[in-house]
């Protein structure tokens, strides 16, 4: 069995009872052992990092994004949601290959490390290498292979779909779980959701979809079968009996609100893409307060343009404090809270996000010996407000230590940044 030892840090455990202390934490093999004081485990072989000056808390987890759209970071800005996607986005992701995928995937990964991203939920195609770089990285991922049930692929998309779900679900010691991906519901006609929804329950796996993420979609949905996105899901039973996540959630009515709890929806809040794509602004305050599951989520490279916790949860705090004109709304403890325990709860995960005895170790020490990191008077608010992602110095996932020292431990870094450059400028130009 490995051991690993966190000595003397702050600990920010994320459990409500306890803010945040100074001790050390014991880690056996994939978990956390013990937390406490003075610790002195009598492992043979343990790995002692120091945590002098450091705060220790779980780390963050990225509800949505497209991880290997890193390679199409940039190539499409300043449009709305529907005219960035045809004209720009579906042109170049039908010249994908498998490789793009491997590398562009690989790049977010090295990217979300390195911001102290232990854990991401991603719909994207060709998954299959998604988990093999999933695998060899040592990160933890809910995964979906996108599903667009229009055209002569939908058939297609739910045979992949049943073969990666058999593949890959509970693999990679247990890192790696997966959901079906019905792209969104203007890309989905009830009838193929229907099948998704069979397929779903047959499988024994949850659901990821893009829900109410513009006006248009709401217009359009509405115009086409006399009901909004979210009612046409819940009329189709789309919520009942099965784990559901949902990316976006911006244009929601109060009622439609309380179908979203009342069905326990995971919501993935994905405030820079919905700032840059001009979507607006989903009632996260509103849903918050009224006791919704709301974790945090980067959306795709292409649309936000980072896949950085870090900065979103400032964005989405300040996001809302300008919206509702009121600095009380979503105080620092909460968005951290939407970073990491609620975000695990969102993608299903019981034992991620919390630091305490039988959850997994997965858990990032930020440094805090830094000038816009000083003083401490309230390391929370330093984190949300202050921290940068290269502040993230060690990060260890289901017990393996995968960043030391901003060093990756389980990466190339620099082959990973020479293969995705490669294949990022050969895609754009690809006929
Ligand atoms: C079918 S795989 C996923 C699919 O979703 C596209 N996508 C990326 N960002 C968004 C977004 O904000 N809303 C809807 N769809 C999005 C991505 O390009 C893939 O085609
Ligand atoms: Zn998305």
């Amino acid at each position: 069995m490995t051991g690993l030892l966190i000595k003397n840090a702050l600990i920010l455990p994320m459990n409500k009872e306890t803010t945040w202390f100074q001790g050390d934490i014991y880690v056996e093999g994939n978990s956390i052992k013990e937390v406490g004081k003075e610790l002195s485990p009598d492992t043979p072989n343990i790995t002692i990092l120091d945590g002098q000056d450091t705060v220790v808390l779980p780390g963050f987890v990225n509800c949505h994004t497209h991880a290997a759209m890193t390679l199409l970071r940039s190539y499409g800005d300043d449009m709305p949601l529907m005219v960035w996607l045809s004209q720009r986005i579906w042109p170049r992701e039908a010249h994908l290959t498998e490789e793009d995928i491997y590398w562009g995937t690989m790049l977010s990964i090295l990217e979300m490390i390195k911001s102290g991203t232990t854990c991401f939920a991603d719909m994207y195609f060709y998954m299959d290498q998604v988990a093999q770089a999933v695998e060899e990285t040592g990160i933890r991922a809910s995964l979906s292979r996108g599903m667009i049930g229009l055209g002569d692929k939908a058939e297609l998309a739910l045979r992949e779909s049943e073969e990666f779900v058999q593949k890959w679900h509970g693999k990679a010691q247990g890192r790696i779980t997966c959901l079906l991906g019905p792209h969104a519901p203007y890309t989905c006609p009830p009838d193929y959701l229907k099948e998704v929804m069979a397929l779903a329950d047959k499988l024994g796996v949850g659901l990821h979809i893009h829900l109410a993420e513009t006006r248009t979609e709401v217009e359009d949905i509405q115009k086409q079968y006399g009901m909004t996105p979210v009612k046409l899901m819940d009329s189709l039973g789309l919520f009942t009996g099965r784990h559901v996540l949902a990316a976006h959630c911006v244009h929601l009515t109060p009622e439609e609100r309380a179908i979203l709890i009342k069905h326990q929806v995971g919501i993935a809040h994905n405030p820079e893409s919905n700032m840059k794509l001009a979507s607006g602004v989903a009632p996260i305050p509103e849903l918050v307060k009224e006791g919704a599951r709301v974790g945090l989520g980067t959306d795709g490279a292409a649309s936000n343009n980072n896949l950085d916790l870090l900065e979103e949860m400032r964005t989405c705090a300040l996001l809302h404090k300008v919206t509702t004109q009121d600095p009380t709304v979503l105080p620092a403890y909460q968005v951290l809270e939407m970073a990491t325990r609620n975000g695990a709860q969102v993608l299903g995960l019981e034992k991620v996000g919390l630091i305490a005895p039988g959850q997994k170790a997965d858990l990032i020490m930020v440094d805090l010996h830094k000038p816009h990191l000083t003083p401490l008077h309230d390391p929370v608010a330093n984190l949300v407000y202050a921290a940068q992602s290269s502040d993230v110095k060690n990060v260890i996932i289901d017990g393996k230590l995968v960043m030391k020292d901003r060093h990756m431990v389980t990466m190339d870094e620099e082959r990973v940044i020479y293969e995705a450059r490669k294949r990022g400028q050969d895609l754009v130009t690809r006929q």
